[in-house]
Formats: structure tokens, sequence, C-alpha cells
């Protein structure tokens, strides 16, 4: 699928679910949780034991080019990418982008080469430069809990170009605040997870995700 339109896919859900796990066959099925629950850009983590494996699988049941409403519709990532190894190996496995949680040069000009979006992660306005400079489209703002949601708009003073996706922290109380401060997306961890972790009923996950779909959905005003 064209990098333009997987980008346009997430910033129009604008919830991305970052999953971590023991194994690939747990994450999946947290994948599978997330999208039912209407959370349908899914991160793979690299942390994950094989998690090379669960991005084969999922992106085997998903198709990002499906209707955004189907049951088919979802699309697969890595995330915790940290060199362009991974990157290569995670988009040969079908991942569809690329998120990382700091700025690594040769990871961006990887998934450059292969016209995948890849969201490099920033902190400073520096690194924010060097992302856009590099051609990184979307950047990840982690961790977001280091900041206020007001960070965006402070950010975008001096870089009004920018799109910023903030992970690390985000709740199903404070997404409306991260979006209405300008976020393009956010990133979501163990908020959406957590609790299907310790009660060991993955349909906790679908039921959390159902919350941030509409929370998202409040945020935009649809
Ligand atoms: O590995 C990465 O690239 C990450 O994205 C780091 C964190 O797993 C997410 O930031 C989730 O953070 P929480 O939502 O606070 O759990």
């Amino acid at each position: 699928m064209k990098k333009i339109k997987v980008l346009q896919r997430i910033l129009d859900c604008g919830v991305v679910a970052v999953l971590r796990g023991d194994s690939p066959e747990q994450v999946v099925e947290m994948a599978e949780q997330a999208i039912a629950g209407g959370v349908k850009i899914i991160e793979i983590t690299m942390t994950v034991p094989n998690a090379l494996q669960a991005i084969e699988r999922l992106s085997r049941i998903y198709n990002p080019e499906a209707p955004m409403d189907s049951e088919r519709f979802a699309v697969i990532g890595a995330g915790t990418v940290l060199e362009p190894h991974t990157a290569r190996m995670a988009i040969m496995s079908g991942a569809q982008f690329v998120v990382s949680p700091a700025l690594n040069e040769d990871t961006i000009k990887l998934c450059n080469l292969y016209r995948i979006p890849v969201m490099p992660g920033v902190v400073t306005i520096s690194d924010l430069l060097k992302g856009l400079e590099l051609g990184a489209d979307v950047m990840k703002l982690f961790p977001g809990n280091m900041f206020e949601p007001s960070i965006i708009k402070t950010f975008k003073g001096p870089v009004p170009q920018a799109n910023l996706m903030p992970t690390g922290g985000v709740s199903v109380d404070n997404l409306g605040d991260w979006i209405a401060g300008g976020a393009v997306a956010v990133g979501i961890g163990s908020d959406l997870t957590s609790e299907a972790l310790k009660t060991g009923d993955m349909s906790k996950i679908r039921d959390k995700a159902a919350q941030y779909t509409e929370a998202y959905r409040r945020a935009k005003g649809y």
C-alpha cells in the first residue's frame, strides 16, 4: 500500500495501540480485541519474543486497504524499532509503518528507501528538526508523560509544520487534551492492556479500546 495512504489512514484513525506481551499468540489476541473495540492501528513492539510472527499473522488477517468500517480493516506496524536491521525485518514481515522510541537516522533512511511511514521518537525541538530534515512525516513525542498537552502548541510555534503523536502516559481522560492541544494522533500502551493482563480477561482490551474510540470521536467532534 502506498505510503501516503497508510499515513492518511493512521491520521484518520488517530489512536495507535502499542502492544507489548510475552508471546506472538498473546499480542495477536490483544490486537484482535483492540481492533474489535475500534482501535485499528496496531503497533507490535519488538520487545515481544518472536514479534515478527505476530506481524506476519496479523498482516494475513487484516487489510489496510479495506473500507475503514469493515471488520477486515486494520493497519499493522512495528514499534520499539531501535535500528535499521529490525526495521527491514519488520517491513519484510508485513509492517506497514515503523515507530521508534528515539530518533535513529539510519532507521529513518531505511524506511524512506522502502517508502514506509516512520515515526521516530522526539523530545526536543532539535530532535524534531532532525526528523523533519530526514523526511519523517509524524514524530512520536516520547515519553509524552514528561510533558503537558500544551507542549504541542509550544513546539508548533517555531515548527508549525510538525506532526506530533504523544505516546507514554496517554489515557482515556487526557486523550481529549492532547488532541485539542494539536496532536495528530496518540499512542496508547499500558492503559489499554493492563487490566486484561492483570485479570487474564482479554475482552477488557476491547472494552477499553471502545472507550478510546469514543473519546477520540468526542475530541474530534464527530
Ligand atoms: O517502545 C516504544 O517505542 C514505546 O512506544 C514505549 C511505550 O511502550 C509506549 O510509550 C507506551 O507507553 P504507555 O502508554 O505509558 O504504556
